[in-house]
């Protein structure tokens, strides 16, 4: 019988990779499993892609803004086949370097299709047929998440466009339909908006970003409209027909009214499930949630002894900082001090443009959870840098604990929200009430001197 490896990862996606990595760096010895794309999706459909077209889209808007400014570069000319190529290559670019730095001498990468056939045993379907089988103390999984296709009549044989697909349109869909005004759906909205797309985002909730107190809602609402973008909200679909790329037509419900919406293309932009089938979950008695997650504890270990998940497997959604955070839990396993993911305060960002970001409670949790809070805002127009970068929209809002002036909570619409907020999550870590933030010297004119105004007493507009 071969002898046990340290450690098996299931997936190379960000969770994977990254605790792979660290625990090469403490000296251990493992295999790593990818089957599909090394990198997972946050390198090559997610994250970076979104990252680059955002990038384009900003710059579509720029230049047509520019006469504003004194710069006349006439209107911005669109080549998404260029542009994607592009993307392309900065991912297998990116991809390269990652592999460069793979730390092959402590940590084996194996391209297959992996499942545990024992809690000790994984089996890897290799590209040439074969079978790999492997014995290790602990399996580490983290196999990521994949598109749900909603349960709607004549969807999926619409063939929609998820994040994996977009990326291979060669032309500015002319008349695009999003289905899920979430922070992604949001930021594909005013990105294929401004590179030329007549876009209609759709969902069946009241608002947008439904989970944001309601006057970021309204702002984000107002942003979107502002790029173009027409916003069906409370809307359910009933049906679709057609193919996504020749023309679909949706039957679409609205309180009492229906309707039809004709597009060109359909994008789905809301529900991912984890990958939790096929890979000898159920052989080994791992237990799942109601959404198919893998029951983990805060130390990410799963109902069975020796296996342990992470990432977006374990718990979705999650940003992907929340994902690199749980690789550090795991290492605690190895000797790195002790860290749990319980009590974890983390950062959202929607890339729209400019930003919108939150870390803490937003107005409404603190009020649904009884916490007395005091709340100041501070509208963009505010703000010098806003007013030299022409983004005057939105607004900073801060939810302080009425006692102790304690940073429960800080949002942001507005250039640079997503700096800010790390900043503002640096003293909420560190415990620093808002008065220290209300008398930082905070260099001018940064978004972040804003804070100054946000956090001095006489800003507060609630109590
Ligand atoms: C469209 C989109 C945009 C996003 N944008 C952001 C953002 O801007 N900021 C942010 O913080 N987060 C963002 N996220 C979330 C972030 O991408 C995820 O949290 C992160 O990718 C999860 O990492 P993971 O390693 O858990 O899973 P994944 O990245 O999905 O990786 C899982 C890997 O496991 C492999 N795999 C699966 N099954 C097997 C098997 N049986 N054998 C071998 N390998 C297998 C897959 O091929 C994949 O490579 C976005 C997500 C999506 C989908």
């Amino acid at each position: 019988m071969l002898p046990p490896v340290e450690f098996v990862v299931l997936g190379g996606g960000l969770a994977g990779r990254r605790l792979a990595c660290d625990l090469a760096r403490l000296g251990q010895q493992g295999i790593l499993i990818e089957y599909h794309a090394f990198g997972g999706a946050t390198l090559n459909v997610a994250c970076l892609p979104d990252a680059m077209l955002v990038r384009a889209a900003r710059i579509a808007r720029q230049i047509r803004r520019g006469e504003g400014c004194g710069v006349g570069l006439g209107d911005a000319s669109v080549d998404l086949g260029r542009l994607f190529a592009a993307v392309g290559a900065t991912v297998s670019a990116a991809r390269s370097h990652d592999l460069a730095l793979w730390p092959a001498d402590r940590v084996e990468l194996v391209i297959g299709q992996g499942r545990l056939i024992a809690p000790d045993r994984v089996e890897v379907a290799l590209a040439d047929g074969t079978f790999r089988r492997i014995r290790t103390r602990r399996v580490f999984i983290a196999t990521g998440t994949t598109v749900a296709t909603p349960d709607i009549p004549g969807l999926s044989g619409a063939c929609p466009l998820t994040p994996r697909e977009l990326f291979r349109l060669t032309r500015v869909p002319p008349q695009l339909v999003i289905l899920g005004a979430s922070f992604g759906g949001m930021a594909y909205a005013q990105a294929f908006a401004a590179l030329g797309a007549e876009v209609t985002l759709l969902d069946e909730h009241e608002r947008v970003a439904r989970f944001e107190d309601t006057v970021f809602s309204d702002a984000l609402a107002q942003q979107l409209r502002h790029e173009g973008v027409r916003l069906l909200t409370s809307t359910r679909v009933g049906g679709v027909s057609g193919l996504s790329g020749e023309g679909v037509t949706l039957s679409l419900e609205q309180g009492r009214q229906q309707f039809e919406l004709d597009a060109s293309d359909i994008l789905l932009a809301g529900a991912r499930q984890p990958l939790t089938r096929n890979i000898g979950l159920e052989a080994v008695g791992v237990r799942l949630d109601a959404h198919g997650c893998i029951v983990v504890d805060e130390t990410l270990k799963s109902s069975v002894d020796g296996i342990y998940a992470l990432g977006d497997v374990a718990a979705y959604p999650t940003p992907g900082h929340a994902v690199s955070d749980d690789a550090r839990v795991a290492l605690s396993l190895y000797g790195a001090p002790l860290r749990t993911t319980a009590g974890r305060v983390l950062p959202r960002i929607a890339f729209v443009d400019p930003e919108y970001a939150r870390i803490g409670l937003s107005e409404a949790e603190a009020r649904q959870a009884g916490v007395a809070v005091r709340v100041c805002r501070l509208p963009m127009h505010a703000v010098t840098r806003a007013w030299s970068e022409g983004e005057l929209g939105g607004l900073m809002q801060a939810v302080l604990a009425e006692d102790d002036g304690r940073i429960l909570g800080f949002a942001m619409l507005g250039i640079g929200a997503g700096d800010v907020t790390s900043a503002v999550q640096v003293a909420m870590h560190a415990g620093l009430p808002a008065a220290v933030l209300a008398e930082l010297p905070l260099a001018h004119p940064t978004a972040a001197e804003a804070l100054n105004v946000l956090f001095a007493s006489g800003s507060w507009v609630r109590g």
